[in-house]
């Protein structure tokens, strides 16, 4: 296969990781990069790393370390870039300790708690010269450009209003509270695990291809529903205007109390509507649907490369970027990363959610 080698070190091997990893070690012909798993680190048992390289390697190559903590994958010789899938509460120390080891970094959404936070790491990490991303997979997706294209273009005239919405789909209530999700000490509630998509999708939708210090200028508005110390449900609207100054709405939805519904986005233009399909969940969009003025359809399903859920296009991205010794991803920048985060800083004090990291 054409392409370098790229060797990962995984830290918290929990669900996500899985997949991920799942995913950059599903067998293809070609592809921009060889991915590597070099390394899974824990912070409960080697045990658990074991049991997670016996169920996530293909067994192609050399065997991946099992190793007992996260600063053993840091320090691995063998690594290039650390995939960072812990909660959230921990993604600043971890991102800011493989910083510090010189090593490259994709870490899971949301980036960091709070923009205090991210500001930090992406200052450590522009001191240090690695590249540095946040993991919103989502936007990487073939069916997420082709879809920001497409309402650049003006497929439906001018946009005027979006719904995107996302649950949370399983059982919230059956939940310990010591779970990620719940816990505010984890940085558990629906808006930094889920509403941060919508957010993400609204980019898309009204942010004209420009992101970071570039998007356009928005107006927040919110409410969350606050419940033991975390978010259960949150609408968000982001008030656009366009160039020639028409209003222009995001609305985003989040709920843990709510599954998804499959048509989950639905983008209102002057010329027609888009409605945004999943078979998987908002997070893993698999088509959208075009109407036009005079009610004529025309759909846009999406498949993955195979045998993948779609975290290898960010993966595959992440490759070429480091191999063109790029320290940003120009689809996913810091500052982009950073924008979002100071947005949802602006959510959480309008309706007064405060993490203990906010001190
Ligand atoms: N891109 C996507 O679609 C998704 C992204 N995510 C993101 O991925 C990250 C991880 O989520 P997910 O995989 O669902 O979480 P899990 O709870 O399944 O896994 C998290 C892992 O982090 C480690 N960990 C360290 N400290 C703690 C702690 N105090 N409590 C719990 N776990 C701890 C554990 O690994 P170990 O024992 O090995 O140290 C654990 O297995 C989050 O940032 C989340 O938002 C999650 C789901 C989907
Ligand atoms: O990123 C995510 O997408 C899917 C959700 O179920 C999960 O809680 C979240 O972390």
């Amino acid at each position: 296969m054409a392409g370098a080698q790229l060797r990962w070190g995984v830290v918290g091997t929990g669900w996500i990781a899985g997949m991920f990893v799942d995913d950059i070690l599903a067998p293809r012909a070609s592809g921009p990069a060889k991915h590597i798993l070099s390394a899974a680190g824990t912070t409960s048992s080697v045990e658990k790393a074991e049991k997670f390289i016996e169920a996530h390697w293909k067994g192609d190559g050399e065997r991946p370390k099992a190793l007992g903590s996260y600063q053993e994958v840091y320090d691995s010789p063998d690594v290039d870039i650390i995939y960072v899938a812990t909660p959230h509460s921990l993604h600043k120390q971890n991102c800011l300790d493989a910083i510090k080891a010189g090593k490259h970094v994709l870490c899971e959404k949301p980036f960091t708690i709070n923009s205090k936070e991210g500001e930090e790491v992406v200052a450590a990490a522009k001191a240090k010269g690695v590249f540095v991303m946040e993991a919103v997979w989502t936007r990487f997706f073939p069916l997420a450009i082709e879809l920001e294209k497409k309402i650049q273009e003006g497929v439906i005239g001018r946009v005027w209003r979006s719904v995107v919405q996302i649950g949370f789909g399983g059982d919230w209530n059956s939940l310990p509270p010591s779970s990620r999700l719940k816990d505010p000490a984890l940085g558990g509630g629906a808006l930094l695990d889920l509403c941060i998509y919508p957010i993400s999708y609204s980019s898309l939708i009204l942010g004209r291809g420009l992101v970071g210090e570039d998007h356009p200028e928005i107006k927040v508005t919110s409410s969350l529903d606050l419940a033991n110390g975390v978010d259960e449900a949150d609408v968000v609207t982001l008030q656009y205007k366009s160039p020639e100054g028409h209003a222009q709405t995001a609305v985003c939805l989040a709920s843990v109390l709510a599954d998804s519904p499959p048509d989950f986005g639905r983008i209102e233009g002057t010329e027609g509507t888009i409605t945004v399909y999943t078979t998987l969940g908002p997070s893993c969009p698999t088509g959208f649907r075009v109407k036009n003025a005079k009610g004529e359809e025309e759909d846009f399903p999406f498949t993955h490369a195979e045998g993948t859920f779609g975290f290898i296009y960010e993966a595959d991205a992440v490759a070429q970027d480091i191999f063109a010794g790029r320290t940003e991803s120009a689809r996913m920048p810091l500052a982009e990363t950073l924008r979002v985060l100071r947005l949802m800083d602006q959510v959480r004090a309008q309706n007064g959610l405060v993490y203990p990291q906010d001190n």
